[in-house]
């Protein structure tokens, strides 16, 4: 059943991207002037979940390894590191160079110092979830750094932008974006066809199945690979030869509750406070959350970082919204409603 499970896998990056040539293309010509040797702009890359932002973003920063000698890459995921410290150890880390740094008592400046003294390659630093970070300083002390070159990913970049400093914006503003919008029904099936090619074998699932799957992906890839790899996964663990439709109809259920809890667990503390606020008592308005919330935690965060919280669990399917902006109210999203493979 399974060929080489890699291929199904959450993280993986593909040798061929589909159809995002415009996207690759374009994020490649940021980075081109490091072939030379010489800086290059930062990029924002936005777009819902699932639309392959992460993935260009390696896809395009491999190639570029394998084109030239001297370059390297680093990813940081700032939902898991969210604060400046932390960003800065991870590529600290990743360069090598955090053999006596202290967690607890070395302060930020020196971080920045020995990222500044860096001599070794140009490296290319994707931050993915940039928007999740406590502290987007550190998008500015890398930006100074001519020796680094930025990939911001973001879900939104107005997200991104409401919480950054005006010296800031300005300067990113002024950066390259590249956009990515929800995937289409073809376009999914072909991402889907590509991945059941290399991953499994031959005829156990067909264009049918895999074009329902793509339609239950609702443009998002992550969901749409996540039905293959669970229906894949029980199909072998069964012992059928083919993917059944029985199976197939409850993979989506499962791999949406996997992915939802996956977004669980990546909550920060502040945030899954907000979520259990919004649990017992939505729909609730985004006064009544605060208000909430700086009751439950030390040391509250503000009302504009709240509703950057919002709006992520919104993004990630966890929250759902309604009303305009004036008397806009969150609850939880009704995983029931969802629409089931047809
Ligand atoms: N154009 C594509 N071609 C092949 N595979 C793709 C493409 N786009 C996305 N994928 C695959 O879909 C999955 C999800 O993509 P990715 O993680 O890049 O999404 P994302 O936009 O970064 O989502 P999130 O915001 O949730 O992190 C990955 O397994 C990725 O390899």
């Amino acid at each position: 059943m399974i060929r080489d499970a890699r291929v199904l896998r959450a993280g993986f990056v593909p040798r061929e991207v589909e159809h995002r040539d415009a996207e690759v293309n374009h994020l490649s010509s940021v980075l081109e002037p490091i072939t030379n040797g010489e800086p290059a702009d930062t990029a924002i890359v936005t777009g819902p979940s699932g639309t392959g932002k992460t993935c260009i973003s390696q896809f395009v920063t491999e190639r570029l390894r394998e084109e030239v000698l001297d370059v390297e890459t680093t990813y940081v995921n700032c939902w898991r590191n969210y604060t400046r410290f932390r960003t800065l150890y991870q590529i600290l880390d990743d360069l090598g160079t955090t053999i006596d740094i202290h967690r607890q008592s070395t302060p930020h400046d020196e971080l920045v110092d020995r990222l500044q003294q860096h001599d070794g390659p140009r490296t290319v630093v994707i931050l993915d979830e940039v928007d999740q970070l406590e502290d987007p300083s550190v998008i500015y002390d890398l930006h100074s750094l001519p020796q680094f070159a930025i990939i911001c990913i973001a879900n939104k970049e107005e997200e991104l932008f409401s919480r950054v400093d005006d010296r800031l914006v300005s300067r990113l503003r002024s950066s390259e974006h590249v956009r990515m919008d929800k995937y289409h029904d073809e376009q999914l099936y072909d991402i889907l066809s590509a991945r059941a090619k290399w991953g499994l074998d031959e005829d156990v699932i067909t264009d049918d199945q895999l074009y329902r799957i793509a339609d239950a992906g609702a443009g998002d890839a992550r969901l749409a690979i996540g039905i293959l790899r669970t229906a894949a996964g029980k199909a072998d663990r069964e012992n059928h030869e083919r993917i059944t439709d029985d199976i197939l109809l409850d993979a989506a259920e499962d791999a949406r509750a996997q992915i939802k809890q996956k977004s669980l667990d990546s909550l920060t503390p502040h945030q899954r406070v907000v979520y259990d606020i919004v649990r017992e008592h939505g729909p609730v308005g985004p006064s009544e959350i605060h208000e909430r919330y700086s009751e439950d935690v030390d040391d509250p965060r503000t009302k504009r970082t709240i509703r950057t919280y919002l709006s992520k669990m919104e993004q990630y399917n966890l929250l759902e919204a309604e009303g305009t902006s004036r008397d806009r109210e969150y609850a939880l999203v009704d995983s029931a409603a969802a629409s089931p493979i047809q």
